[in-house]
């Protein structure tokens, strides 16, 4: 093992970063003093620093050739974890690939990465915020486009960059107060110190408020819109599912009561990810399983962003449930039946689509539909807070501003207190304080590898 590594304690370590063999290509990482010595022992080279090579990759005990692969070198600090990062670039085999890491773990000072441990490094070394950390997590995570916006512009840290803005600010006002105590200590407090610090701390509430103001946006662009399908046995709600989905991914059939358990599909509307539900059709005096169902159809219509309450065109009127969630009718089976006179629905709760999942009548234009009230939810510019904890962070910062904000002047020992107390909450948003149970949480969702 190199002295060095010795020195810092720290594990060189390295995983498979691409997916999973066979791929075309594989991308294995090398984090740690030892990625040099490990590019040395497999390449024969090191290379110039960033730029990549064209190397044999040997064994290190029966020198066969293990690929002709690529490598990079990257010295830290300049580096995605800040530390020396190796990358072997290799044709994506199965036994390519078991057989080089299988090289690297016999090296002295080299271990597997355990989930997330080049991103835990990046932020130990300063490289990432926590918020950047968790936008990497979300980029990863994301199934559309508008998620893959949200999430690169935390990732590369848009987030943190505010909360940076804010602290500094929050430093200049804590000077004041603390000139204020200075001053009173002559006996000479010149009021117009906190007057003026309390002007700043206002329209640092603002600004706090308003990027809290995006946080359930943010949410549900991570999350995705819910749109739950609901209504009466047989009306239909299965048959809409497939057809959005544009493949059966639930049972259709003539018996009332087919479905039982929530049914999720993922879509993509212009890029915003909203999850359809496919639930129970609700009805009295059902079998114990079906009852059962039934309670988990309610259980999805409260939590959801969007009721699309259905009835068949040609035995309407089943009276919807009340619901948190806005309620959309919409009459299905419209191959069935001629529409009513249009007078015939109270304008308040009238039937707002008429569809056929059979001859995909109207279809069209419920997905139109859904798309605004996807783009009006969860669409326009990416919002800087996009998860609860960076949100319950804000708001205790946004409490404590109030406090100081509300305290008469002549106490400006308790202002710098309430202070002190925004600045640590505004630190816990970009993982300055008091995060290390948050940390474990957020780098058991990574990858080996990243
Ligand atoms: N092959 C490969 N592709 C990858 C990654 C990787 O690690 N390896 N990434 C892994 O997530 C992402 C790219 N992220 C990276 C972030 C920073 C640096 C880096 O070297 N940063 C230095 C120098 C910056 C510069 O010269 O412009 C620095 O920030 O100091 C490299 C990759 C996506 N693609
Ligand atoms: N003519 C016509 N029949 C339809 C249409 N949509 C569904 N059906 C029929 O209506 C019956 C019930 O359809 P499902 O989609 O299973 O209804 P559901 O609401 O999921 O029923 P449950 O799961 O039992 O609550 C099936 O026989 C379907 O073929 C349609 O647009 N037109
Ligand atoms: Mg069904």
């Amino acid at each position: 093992m190199p002295d060095e590594q010795l020195m810092s304690g720290a594990d060189t370590i390295f995983a498979l970063s691409s997916g999973r063999p066979p791929a075309g290509v594989a991308v294995v990482r090398v984090s740690g003093a030892g990625a040099r010595f490990a590019l040395e022992t497999l390449a024969g080279a090191v290379g110039e620093p960033r730029r990549m090579g064209l190397v044999t990759l040997r064994d290190p005990t029966t020198k066969e050739a293990l690929d002709r692969a690529l490598t990079v070198y990257f010295p830290g600090p300049a580096s995605a974890t800040g530390e020396d990062i190796a990358e072997f670039h290799l044709h994506g085999g199965r036994a390519v690939v078991a057989d080089v890491l299988a090289a690297l773990g016999r090296l002295d000072g080299l271990r597997l990465a355990e989930p997330g441990e080049f991103t835990r490094r990046a932020f130990a070394n300063g490289v990432m915020d926590l918020a950047a950390v968790e936008g990497l997590a979300d980029l990863i995570a994301a199934e559309t486009s508008g998620q893959r916006r949200q999430a690169l512009a935390q990732a590369s840290g848009a987030l943190g960059a505010a909360v940076a803005g804010w602290r500094e600010r929050l430093v200049g006002i804590m000077a004041l107060v603390e000139a204020s105590i200075d001053f009173s200590d002559e006996g000479d407090v010149p009021t117009n110190l906190v007057a003026s610090a309390q002007t700043d701390v206002a329209a640092l509430q603002r600004d706090v408020a308003a990027a809290l103001d995006g946080a359930r946006r943010g949410e549900r662009m991570r999350s995705g819109l819910v749109v739950v399908i609901a209504g009466p046995p047989n009306a239909g709600k299965s048959s809409l599912l497939n057809a959005l989905a544009r493949r059966e991914v639930a049972i259709v059939s003539a018996v009332p009561g087919t479905t039982r358990d929530a049914i999720e599909v993922h879509l993509d509307l212009d890029g915003l990810p909203v999850t359809v539900i496919d639930t129970a059709g609700l009805r009295e005096g059902a079998d114990p399983v079906e009852k059962e169902g039934i309670r988990r159809a309610r259980e999805r219509m409260a939590l959801a962003d969007l009721v699309l309450w259905l009835e068949p065109a040609d035995a309407p009127g089943e009276a919807a449930p009340e619901v948190l969630a806005p309620l959309w009718r919409v009459a299905t089976k419209c191959d069935l039946a001629e529409p009513p006179p249009s007078d015939s629905d109270s304008k308040r709760d009238a039937v707002r689509h008429r569809v056929s999942a059979r001859s995909g009548a109207g279809l069209d234009g419920l997905v139109v539909d859904l798309t605004a009230a996807a783009a009006e939810l969860i669409g326009g510019e990416p919002p800087l807070v996009t998860r609860a904890r960076q949100a319950q962070a804000l708001d205790a910062a946004l409490a404590a501003l109030g406090e100081a904000n509300r305290r008469a002047d002549s106490h400006p020992e308790l202002i710098a207190e309430d202070l002190r107390r925004a600045a640590a909450a505004l630190g816990e948003v970009i993982g300055m304080v008091d995060v290390e149970d948050v940390l474990d949480a957020i780098f058991r969702q990574f990858c080996v590898g990243k």
